[in-house]
């Protein structure tokens, strides 16, 4: 469950305030966030997350608020708790393709369980990737990459910030019900933000700021 109050944000004192719209999602509920370039949908998305704090209002995940924390159990709880799937993936290059996952699973306090990890790489069809380097990977296969590392750890929430914006209809249809179909195993809820109108019809619930 994830629910956000009176959110409002400023980068700088004289720019913009955005005021967001209240959201409420229940247990494994999912939601597309739809709006034009620069409206704020990246800004929202880090909110939730957690890596940015609202000027006003709260984010609640599973009935604990976010801003009862301090920077410590902040990064704690985000880390166990939330899935980041950014449009530029954050695999670290030195590390092959099933370290990367092993470091995250540490990362997150959570037991490194390879059977686990080899059967997600598998289920996202880049089971044959395990000992590659990130700079061996092709586009897609990062792309994948990028949703085992999100969804690991089995978070509360799945965040993904434009996740199809550079593949074409076949793969971006491919990547948005392999998003689903993980939330779904994990009871997650899913919560993306894009302005490819494409992904619409892959959704029953949406909004547009
Ligand atoms: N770190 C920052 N400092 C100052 N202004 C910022 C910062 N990040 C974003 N902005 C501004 O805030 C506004 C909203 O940005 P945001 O990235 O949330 O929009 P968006 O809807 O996700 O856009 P896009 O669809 O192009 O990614 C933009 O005008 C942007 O220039």
């Amino acid at each position: 469950m994830i629910q956000t109050e009176n959110l409002t944000f400023q980068y700088h004192k004289k720019g913009k305030n955005f005021h967001f719209p209240d959201l409420f999602l229940r247990h494994t509920e999912h939601l597309l966030i739809l709006g034009k370039s620069g409206i704020g949908k990246t800004t929202l998305l880090h909110l939730m997350a957690g890596l940015l704090q609202p000027g006003t209002g709260s984010v609640t995940i599973d009935g604990i608020c976010l801003q009862s924390f301090n920077n410590k159990q902040l990064d704690r709880f985000v880390g166990q708790n939330i899935g980041l799937v950014f449009q530029k993936n954050l695999a670290v290059w030195s590390l092959n393709v099933i370290e990367n996952i092993q470091a995250r699973l540490f990362f997150s306090r959570k037991k490194v369980d390879n059977a686990l990890i080899l059967n997600l790489l598998d289920q996202l069809n880049i089971g044959d990737c395990r000992l590659k380097k990130i700079n061996e990977l092709s586009e897609g296969q990062l792309q994948r990459l990028g949703i085992a590392l999100a969804v690991i750890h089995k978070p509360k929430v799945i965040l993904a910030d434009e996740p199809t914006s550079s593949l074409d209809d076949e793969n971006c249809k491919i990547v948005i019900e392999l998003l689903i179909k993980q939330a779904k195993q994990t009871n997650a809820n899913l919560i993306v933000i894009t302005h490819d109108h494409r992904v619409k019809s892959l959704f029953s619930n949406s909004i547009t700021l």
